[in-house]
């Protein structure tokens, strides 16, 4: 079993961006500028956000974190995006999900300004993705790819089995992976014997967040497995959907948590605002 090491192929990807970045420093330009909105005091969502910043400041970007009440009106927010939207300055926003309940998620991604929304979830952004054109790859289904490439996988006639429809992450990377010419079912809590499913899979992409959820019995012998969970096991451990230990003698190649897709999203977000800056300045 190969590890796919999402913590160094992410490294590589900003040791690469942090070149790019100092270039562009030597010229005397400004350097690219994310703005991060966080809203409330979710735990989760102040760790996920300071690695965000912590990025940044990795390959040399100007980082701008907007921290909010869990209180702040759904017109005050809009209202601070369309601020960023006009400010030249400002290449990328991204405001962290979840929202508090008072806010209407939907209408708020709609606000951010399609070239600076290096999420990938306005509905620009996905029909671009839809059409196989340029805009932009929401970050986690990107990362994934990305990690593909990296250990010289090629998706082209390969089954792919994504299980797990949500709009940021089962979706977009069934319609990348469709784009590299695989051959791609979408199982979700509906599907049925989804055990026979996923055995079909050469790629197995788990995204439906289950802890340990993946055993053997649900992997084909020498399949590839991505693993997008972000779960707590009963000590409370960071795990994902896929039971590790259970599959690991049997796959060929597998993502670990930590370490495996989450760092990924990262680095891709860095990628989006160098690419969003790069089409914005010059
Ligand atoms: N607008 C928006 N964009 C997002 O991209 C977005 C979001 N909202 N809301 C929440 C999810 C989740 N997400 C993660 C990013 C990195 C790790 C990550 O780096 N995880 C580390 C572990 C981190 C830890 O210790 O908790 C790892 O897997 O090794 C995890 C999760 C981005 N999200």
């Amino acid at each position: 079993m190969k590890l796919i090491n999402g913590k160094e192929i992410s490294k590589k990807t900003k040791d690469a961006i942090k070149a790019e970045i100092e270039e562009i420093r030597k010229t005397g330009k400004r350097v690219p500028k994310l703005a991060v909105i966080l809203v409330g005091d979710n735990p989760a969502s102040q760790v996920y956000v300071r690695n965000k910043e912590k990025a940044c400041t990795y390959v040399g970007m100007e980082s701008l974190r907007i921290n909010k009440d869990a209180t702040l009106s759904e017109e005050e927010l809009l209202k601070l995006i369309d601020e960023l939207n006009h400010d030249d300055g400002v290449d990328g926003i991204l405001v962290q999900l979840p929202l508090p309940k008072t806010i209407d998620e939907e209408k708020v991604l709609k606000a951010i300004a399609p070239e600076k929304d290096v999420d990938g979830f306005h509905p620009a952004n996905i029909a671009k993705l839809f059409l196989n054109e340029e805009g932009f790859i929401p970050c986690t289904p990107y990362g994934m790819m990305v990690m593909l490439e990296e250990i010289g996988y090629d998706l082209d006639g390969k089954e792919v089995v994504v299980v797990g429809r949500s709009n940021i992450v089962g979706k977009p990377v069934a319609l990348l992976a469709l784009h590299h010419n695989a051959t791609v079912t979408i199982a979700h809590s509906h599907t049925k014997n989804l055990q026979e499913v996923t055995s079909r899979a050469d790629v197995l992409i788990a995204a439906i967040g289950k802890a340990k959820f993946f055993t053997a019995d649900y992997v084909k012998e020498g399949a590839v497995v991505l693993d997008v969970g972000m779960n707590r096991d009963e000590n409370g451990k960071l795990c994902g959907d896929v039971d590790f230990d259970d599959v690991k003698e049997k796959v060929s190649a597998i993502t670990p948590v930590p370490g495996g897709v989450g760092p990924m999203t990262i680095a891709m977000l860095m990628k989006n605002t160098l690419l969003s800056y790069k089409r914005r300045v010059q």
